[in-house]
């Protein structure tokens, strides 16, 4: 098979499951992954024949797909802030979304001033992949960066990512919700998190591809306590953050105005709520 009939195999296989775009989408990413060529040369080289072990690479692939895994835990793989991050069904795939969580925390640290000058101590509060410090660390290469998460494979997954991308970021397993972990945390000046924050009732209406593979560590919160993260790090921050100290966090857009009273009556101030890109309530910062 050359490359370009393993193309159409792919998006026509698992067409039924996405639309045309986006399944030529996967199928991109899918050959990009077997091939290790860009898009571009698997046009010029679309006469190339499969190798026998791409080819089993191949069919692996299309029947993950067909069992609805997403496309970024076939390939081990995900874009954010311009960094290919590793992946894996321990961590979250991260979304567009918290792109915009970290460029806000990047931009109020530069407030004007050259990178150099800014020193912040900035701490990630249920990192994943590590995407938010890595992104923050990457421009702001004179802060200090940490990102802690309750999962070990997520740490490990956080600490493969810094050491692929060069990037200097410390990455600790602590559990947010034990206050004896969080009572050994030094200060920061900045906390940022996008901590879980689906219901378990709302998982009627998501998507198999999320339900069945991504962790449910990293989504749901139980339903008689959503906001349970938010109060928790609120408080913490509290501790730990000094005065004129700023949090900021991704939120569920049903609880925009839900996580502003809170932090407002934790003592917060300056209290702001961000829409994102889809215009939907999506996060919140705070200054101690
Ligand atoms: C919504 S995910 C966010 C992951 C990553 N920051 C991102 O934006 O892609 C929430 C993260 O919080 C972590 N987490 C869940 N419970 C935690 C806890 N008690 N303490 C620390 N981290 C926790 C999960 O393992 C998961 O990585």
């Amino acid at each position: 098979m050359n490359i370009q009939t393993a193309f159409t195999y792919v998006t026509d296989t698992i067409v039924p499951l996405y639309s045309a775009r986006e399944a030529a989408n996967v199928a991109h990413l899918v050959l990009e992954h077997i091939t290790g060529l860009s898009k571009l040369d698997r046009v010029v080289f679309k006469e190339n024949i499969l190798t026998p072990v791409q080819e089993i690479q191949l069919e692996e692939a299309v029947n993950a797909l067909l069992a609805q895994q997403p496309v970024q835990y076939v390939t081990g793989t995900a874009w954010f802030w311009g960094m290919e991050l590793l992946v894996n069904p321990q961590v979250l795939i991260p979304r567009p979304e918290t792109e915009e969580l970290a460029d806000w925390v990047i931009t109020d640290a530069r407030d004007g001033k050259h990178d150099i000058q800014v020193k912040d101590r900035i701490l990630d509060i249920g990192t994943g992949s590590g995407c938010i410090p890595l992104a923050i660390k990457r421009e702001l290469t004179h802060a200090t960066v940490w990102g802690i998460d309750v999962s070990p494979g997520a740490v490990e997954t956080a600490e493969a990512n810094a050491a692929r991308q060069r990037l200097d970021v410390h990455f600790e397993q602590v559990d947010v919700l034990d206050e004896l972990a969080t009572a050994a945390l030094p200060d920061f000046d900045v906390i940022v998190s996008n901590p879980p924050y689906i219901k378990h009732s709302e998982r009627t209406g998501m998507q198999a591809q999320v339900l069945d593979y991504e962790p449910s560590l990293a989504l749901f919160v139980p339903d008689e306590d959503a906001l349970l993260f938010y109060r928790r790090i609120g408080q913490l921050a509290l501790k730990i953050l000094p005065d004129g100290g700023k949090l900021y966090f991704e939120i569920n857009e049903a609880y925009g105005k839900e996580v502003v009273t809170l932090l407002q009556e934790q003592g917060f101030k300056d209290v702001e709520l961000r829409q994102d890109i889809f215009a939907k309530d999506r996060m919140v910062k705070a200054v101690k």
